[in-house]
């Protein structure tokens, strides 16, 4: 635990459907509530919910990282083949560098609970102080991918800068090399 201020997570939930309010959103807090289980320390979540526009998914990110100083941003939804899926793409447009293995990782842990699984492009990647990671869009799968690559993020938060979490060790080990 430390003193410091709470880390702020973006919680972006890309969706035609829920952002018309055509379904209810399960995605946006099913990403809150798993948050909340996996991490002890004090954390505050801004979230949004918009449709499936490369621009406007792209200009999100910019405000949730340099506006509203999220160091960690979860994404979910618009990550498959489908042709207004385009989350990738504006992850993509928005991020210094890419972290490929979130990706493989989700994919490999997915494809034991769905062989669809390789139909997601989700991808994740490092903006100034903040990680974004895409999830796919249906609310059982934010549990899975979560639960895979959360180990390393404690780690890829303090690498960059954007803020110290811990995480509750009887619910998610996180791994730090040097401690
Ligand atoms: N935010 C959400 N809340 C609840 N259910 C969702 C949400 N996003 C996706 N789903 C469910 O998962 C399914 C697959 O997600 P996917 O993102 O591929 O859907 P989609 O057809 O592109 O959705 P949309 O038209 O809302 O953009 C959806 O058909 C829907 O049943
Ligand atoms: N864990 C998990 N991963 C999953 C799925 C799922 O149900 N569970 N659905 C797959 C399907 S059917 C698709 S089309 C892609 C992309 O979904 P998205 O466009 O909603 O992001 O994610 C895949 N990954």
């Amino acid at each position: 635990m430390t003193d410091a201020p709470p880390v702020k997570i973006g919680i972006l939930t890309i969706s035609d459907r829920a952002s018309r309010g055509i379904y209810e959103d399960k995605g946006g807090p099913a990403i809150r509530e798993e948050l909340s289980r996996i991490i002890a320390s004090p954390w505050v979540a801004e979230a949004r919910v918009i449709p499936d526009e490369l621009d406007l998914i792209a200009a999100t990110l910019v405000e949730l990282c340099d506006t509203a100083g999220c160091g960690l941003v979860v994404t979910t939804g618009g990550t498959g083949p489908a042709p207004r899926d385009v989350t990738p793409e504006a992850t993509e447009r928005v991020c210094e560098k890419m972290m490929p293995g979130f990706g493989e990782l989700m994919r490999s842990v997915s494809l034991r609970v769905v062989p669809t699984a390789i139909l997601s492009r989700q991808t994740a990647g490092i903006r100034g102080q903040s990680l974004i990671v895409n999830l796919p869009g249906k609310p059982s799968a934010i549990h899975d991918c979560l639960d895979a690559v959360f180990p390393a993020i404690p780690y890829c938060l303090d690498l960059i800068g954007a803020g110290r979490i811990d995480t509750d060790p009887a619910v998610c080990k996180a791994f730090r090399p040097n401690s």
